[in-house]
């Protein structure tokens, strides 16, 4: 079977100049190296890895916003060569237009996609009501909370219809409480639409909670080091969290992850030990 998304030994590089010596010729830096991964259609994979090890470039890649520097992307068999409506992008930032209503920002993409004015409005009010807004459609980005500006922005990608979602960190900025409950929501959305979903978080309680795949990256520069199955059975635990096997998926993730996190640390500290030496 064709996965939804395949990556195939994807490299990326990206040109660094060195801004305390500006007249240097800038060096090659290598963020992502030889990622394979396959994603069905209709999967739930989380992505995670120490900081800076290459998630969110590998998002803006599967998204069109940049070409891997070499290797392929390939969506449905054919290689992906730009943005398109067929992914939806999430990110920590809410990014919602703030002189537009709720109703108003899911409405935008639709404008462009050029749907009539009163199914814009309808499809908009259906996905608010699906991210739990009714009621809130006519009020703007500043009177929401937090929580609220993140579900519209969920909302608006939906709207599209897109095949796949691709989520950086969406719920990182969230208080607790709210991020379980949009946690719920995403899984309750995901479970009606059928999407493929590419999840990229920091928390090993949410990429257990969420993923039927937890993908494990290297520290930089990064690639795939592991892909782990989780097997839960969320509709049985009443508070899966809580459940040993959860703990157990929990602990393998840790553990995989560690000695990434402590590589990525040790770069940073001589990255700026080198940069320190170089300004004396
Ligand atoms: N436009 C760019 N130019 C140069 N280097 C970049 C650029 N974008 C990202 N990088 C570097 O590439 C590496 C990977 O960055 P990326 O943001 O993809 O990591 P990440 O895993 O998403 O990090 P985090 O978990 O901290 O958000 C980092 O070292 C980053 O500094």
């Amino acid at each position: 079977m064709t996965p939804k998304l395949r990556l195939e030994h994807v490299r990326h590089e990206f040109t660094v100049r060195d801004p305390d010596h500006p007249r240097r010729p800038p060096t090659r830096f290598t963020a992502l190296e030889d990622v394979t991964l396959d994603i069905g259609a209709g999967e739930f994979l989380v992505l995670v890895g120490p900081s800076g090890c290459g998630k969110s470039t590998l998002l803006d890649l599967l998204g069109g916003l940049a070409r891997p520097s070499s290797g392929r992307i390939l969506l449905d068999g054919a290689p992906v060569t730009g943005p398109g409506l067929d992914r939806g992008l999430v990110f920590q930032q809410y990014a919602l237009l703030p002189w537009r209503t709720a109703r108003g920002n899911v409405e935008f993409g639709l404008e462009a996609k050029g749907i009539p004015r009163r199914e814009r409005s309808q499809r908009a009010r259906e996905y608010l009501e699906l991210v739990g807004l009714s009621g809130f459609e006519e009020h703007y980005p500043h009177e929401l909370s937090g929580g609220m500006r993140q579900r519209v922005a969920i909302a608006r990608s939906l709207a599209f219809d897109p095949e796949v979602l691709l989520m950086d960190e969406p719920f990182a900025a969230l208080d607790a409480q709210t991020r379980e409950t949009l946690q719920d929501e995403l899984l309750r959305i995901w479970e009606r639409t059928a999407k493929t979903v590419l999840f990229v978080t920091h928390s090993i309680d949410e990429a257990v909670y969420l993923g039927q795949r937890v993908a494990v990256m290297t520290s930089r520069p990064g690639r795939i080091k592991t892909v782990i199955d989780i097997d839960l059975d969320r509709g049985a635990a009443e508070d899966l969290r809580s459940d040993p096997a959860f703990g157990k998926y929990r602990h393998t993730v840790w553990a995989e992850l560690r000695g990434e996190v402590t590589a990525a640390q040790h770069l940073e500290r001589t990255a700026t030990t080198r940069k320190d030496r170089s300004r004396d």
